[in-house]
């Protein structure tokens, strides 16, 4: 087991205007991907948050490898996040100043490696993406779902154990945005990284092997039958480092 959640609880705000984001939630995480779906304001964003120790909830316990995110400092959870989470949001937040190869390698650098070997790691990641010859493009220069790659390229470069998207094709067009999800799926299974999509978008989800449902703040997968869970295995991991998600 990664990631382990008991009775989350999650209230912003007090009294009468209290919002309860979360209201209990449980959930395991180990190697795979897990779609978390569910209307907005069901407290999708704010289990991802709690996962990944970027915000405390009110209550209830999250452990990673059997160790207690709030027993760790400010800056243990820091460098947990950095050595072992990677993050992919809705637009990727590359750094518009910096060519695709430097973006990408930035996570290494700031974990002390050379920038020449980072930047070499960061090219074969851009490759096995399908973005070799776009090194040098700044993400101005590319497409939505060019850029999206390059995103998920810095995220993985880390080795993460977990790989947390919130919305990651949320500003794709559908057909972009399912090249980019089976692109995210297939590589965290290369890597061996638990693979966490917070989405809307149902087809998102399908690419997952499991899906949980919220609502007002609670799991309610279990009264959705037929059961949702899909069980597609992930894709086997190429003998070659070919790129993922087919030529694009
Ligand atoms: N920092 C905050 N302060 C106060 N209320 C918040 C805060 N963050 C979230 N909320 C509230 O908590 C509830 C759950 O929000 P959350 O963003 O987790 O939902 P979501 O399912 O991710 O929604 P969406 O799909 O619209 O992003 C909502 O009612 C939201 O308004």
């Amino acid at each position: 087991m990664l990631i382990s959640a008991r009775n989350l609880v999650m209230t912003y705000g007090s009294g009468g205007s209290a919002t309860h984001a979360l209201a209990g939630v449980d959930l395991d995480i180990w190697p795979g991907s897990l779609a978390i779906m569910g209307p907005s304001g069901s407290g999708k964003t704010t289990l991802l948050h709690c996962l990944a120790g970027i915000v405390r909830p009110t209550s209830g316990t999250v452990t990673f490898r059997d160790q207690a995110l709030s027993a760790m400092s400010d800056r243990q959870r820091t460098a947990l996040r950095r050595s072992d989470f990677g993050f992919l949001f809705q637009s990727g937040q590359l750094l518009a100043e910096l060519p695709a190869s430097e973006n990408v390698a930035l996570p290494l650098m700031l974990d002390g490696q050379p920038a020449k070997a980072a930047i070499g790691a960061a090219r074969e990641w851009l490759a096995r993406l399908g973005l070799a010859g776009m090194e040098n493009r700044r993400p101005g220069e590319l497409s939505g779902g060019q850029a999206q790659r390059v995103a998920i390229a810095r995220a993985l470069i880390t080795k993460p154990s977990v790989v947390f998207a919130d919305e990651p094709t949320g500003a794709l067009d559908q057909s972009t945005g399912q090249q980019v999800m089976q692109i995210l799926v297939e590589a965290s299974a290369h890597t061996g990284a638990a693979l966490v999509v917070v989405t809307h978008d149902q087809l998102v989800a399908q690419s997952c092997q499991r899906t949980v449902i919220m609502r007002d703040g609670r799991d309610v997968t279990a009264q959705f039958a037929p059961p949702v869970q899909q069980q597609v295995p992930p894709a086997p991991a190429p003998a070659q480092p070919a790129p993922f998600g087919g030529a694009h």
